[in-house]
């Protein structure tokens, strides 16, 4: 029986333009799950202020982050993919799995790349998303996409998911050997902060586990690099509108840094499974620039998992049940 395992990111813009950055804002932040603001009032505010305003901002920041002619997100994403493919062959020979990229918006969609597959004859899936901590902004937000797109089929193939991977061992070991490596080649800084990416508030009150799930990755990983209470902390970023999002915010915080007495930083961003926007423009970028104004002195942003071989492992490990349970 073919196989297919599909790695499922976020999704970005096809070129660093205003129209691309566009279409992509749309497709994202229409989705309801995405942002739960009343209908109406979300529309009016989406095509009156976010989408005239924020496309043109975006496409120039993505244009200082953009890797010739890929998004850093889709560039290491689909090198993940295939480096994972690639090691499944070596360590699979006998079964037919193929690794696959999808994006929740935007290209390569999630129906473009099932359609393909199921083409090709796959008949049972594994959907990976590339998001540790799960959220309903995000996780949920690609469940919606793969059962709509199976709506219109009646012999629905074999499907399971691998929901989220905060707590999972092997990715607080590989997270853990990522910041040793690095700190074993540069100097360590004086408290290692760990910046994931905000939901608003709301969300978490309503249920949404994702606070829960970003402190015990924080909490797991800083027990397994035997950090004490000084030396870590845990903030939140990339919040958009009004309304409160979990805190404390990332901005803020290395603002504060500096009088607190922290001059010399590490920054990490464990919610990124990939280099994006997010983590370039706003971390290293933005965040390095507000801790230097504020009085810091040295900041260092600790790359992503990305597709290194360490990250092709832990996707191997994760995804162990499901090639065990396949028959040779
Ligand atoms: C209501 C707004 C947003 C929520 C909720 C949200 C949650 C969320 N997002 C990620 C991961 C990524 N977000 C990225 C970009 C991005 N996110 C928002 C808004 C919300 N995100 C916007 C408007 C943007 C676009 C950039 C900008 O204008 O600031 C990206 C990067 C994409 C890229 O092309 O590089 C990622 C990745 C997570 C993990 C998450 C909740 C857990
Ligand atoms: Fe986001
Ligand atoms: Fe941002």
């Amino acid at each position: 029986m073919k196989s297919a395992i599909i790695l499922i990111n976020l999704g970005t813009p096809d070129k660093p333009e205003r129209k691309y950055v566009r279409t992509f804002l749309k497709e994202f932040l229409s989705d309801r799950r995405v942002v739960e603001v009343p209908r109406l009032l979300w529309m009016l505010i989406l095509y009156l202020i976010i989408l005239p305003f924020r496309s043109g901002k975006a496409a120039k920041a993505y244009k200082q982050i953009w890797f010739g002619d890929i998004s850093p997100l889709k560039f290491f994403s689909q090198e993940l993919a295939q480096g994972v493919e690639q090691k499944i062959r070596e360590q699979y020979p006998q079964r037919d799995i193929t690794v696959r990229l999808a994006m929740t918006y935007c290209n390569p969609s999630i129906p473009s790349v099932l359609d393909e597959l199921r083409e090709s004859g796959v008949e049972n899936f594994l959907f990976l998303p590339l998001y540790p901590q799960y959220s309903a902004t995000t996780t949920a937000a690609c469940m919606d996409i793969v059962a709509d797109y199976f709506k219109k089929c009646r012999d629905i193939p074999q499907w399971s998911w691998i929901r989220n991977y905060h707590d999972h061992p092997a990715y607080i070991q590989t997270l853990a050997q990522s910041v040793a490596d690095y700190w074993q080649q540069n100097e360590r800084g004086e408290k290692l902060l760990m910046s994931f990416h905000g939901i608003p508030k709301r969300n978490v009150d309503l249920g949404d586990p994702y606070q829960q799930h970003c402190e015990q990755t924080a909490q797991n990983l800083a027990d397994a690099l035997q950090l004490n209470a000084e030396q870590w902390q845990v903030t939140y970023q990339s919040r958009l509108g009004k309304a409160e999002w979990l805190q404390p915010y990332t901005d803020k915080t290395l603002e504060a840094l500096p009088a607190r007495g922290v001059k010399n930083l590490d920054v990490i961003c464990p919610a990124f499974a990939v280099e994006c926007l997010e983590t370039l423009e706003e971390i290293d970028g933005e965040g390095q620039e507000i801790f230097r104004h504020s009085g810091g002195e040295r900041f260092q942003y600790l790359p992503c998992l990305n597709d290194s071989e360490l990250h092709q492992d832990l996707m191997l490990e994760l995804c162990k049940p499901f090639l065990d349970s396949l028959k040779a």
